[in-house]
């Protein structure tokens, strides 16, 4: 499944929050987003969620989401939003209740995730005897749950140390190797934004518009930390963003 945002503009009364944002997300894609803190990198997920209605503007969802979605448009937070009562797997059985799913099926979709993301040993323990890393595993076991169409993914590593921030890009970039997940990616590092992307949009400040669109075309899981194209991409995208994160600075939140 293709999403199409056309014309999108959102305001929260007199605040103009982004402009006339226009962009495809086509099926097996990684699409990153970055852009000066307050440009409604958030707001636009929230936007293409459903959780809010844009003022203007529209989100198509073009084709069929997968075989037996419960959730076309799942969401990975920063935060993981474990229930720290619930095992691994009862974090995860929480999003597949209610559906009408026999136990021998959500058993089945848990095991799946649990296995497709190297987390089945995992299964019994407790939120509190995670890593965030390996908490932020289980956000994204629990997301592949529901087999969604579309990951919106705000800032998934963001809580995270460097250098499990590094290695859940690895497992991110595997994952992805393996089964090609369609996701919009806000983030405010432009390191992961050029390891995971295939294209990266730079939003202006507020209102945000899109600025730029940057493809890259190198594969993903050839991307190393230290290769120089990489390393370049990122550099120009800096430069796209400095003057709009510094103007962001200064401006007020009264528009
Ligand atoms: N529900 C709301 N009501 C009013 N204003 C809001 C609401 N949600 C967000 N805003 C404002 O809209 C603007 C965009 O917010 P948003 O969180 O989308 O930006 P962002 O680019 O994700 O920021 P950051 O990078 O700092 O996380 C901000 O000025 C914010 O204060």
């Amino acid at each position: 499944m293709d999403l199409e945002i056309r014309h999108l503009t959102h305001r929260y009364d007199s605040l103009d929050v982004m402009r006339d944002i226009n962009l495809t997300i086509s099926s097996g894609e990684i699409v990153c987003v970055v852009g000066p803190s307050g440009c409604g990198k958030s707001t636009l997920l929230r936007l293409i969620g459903g959780l809010e209605q844009p003022t203007e503007g529209e989100i198509l969802q073009v084709g069929r989401p997968p075989e037996g979605s419960l959730n076309p448009l799942t969401y990975i937070f920063q935060d993981f939003a474990l229930l720290p009562w619930r095992t691994v797997w009862g974090n995860i059985s929480l999003v597949l209740e209610g559906h009408g799913l026999g136990k021998a099926e959500i058993d089945r979709r848990i095991s799946d995730v649990l296995s497709r993301t190297r987390l089945s040993d995992f299964a019994a323990v407790y939120p509190r005897q995670l890593s965030g890393g390996m908490k932020q595993r289980v956000a994204i076991a629990r997301a592949l749950a529901v087999g969604p169409a579309v990951l919106l993914m705000d800032e998934p590593l963001s809580a995270l140390d460097s250098q499990t921030r590094e290695l859940l890009m690895d497992d991110l970039v595997s994952l992805w190797e393996r089964e090609q997940f369609t996701a919009c990616y806000i983030t405010h590092n432009l390191n992961e934004a050029v390891r995971l992307g295939h294209r990266v949009v730079v939003l202006s400040r507020r209102p945000g518009e899109i600025r730029e669109t940057v493809e890259i075309t190198i594969p993903i899981p050839e991307r190393s930390v230290d290769n120089p194209h990489l390393a370049r991409i990122q550099r120009q995208l800096w430069e796209m963003m400095r003057e709009e994160a510094l103007s962001a600075d200064r401006q007020l939140n009264d528009a």
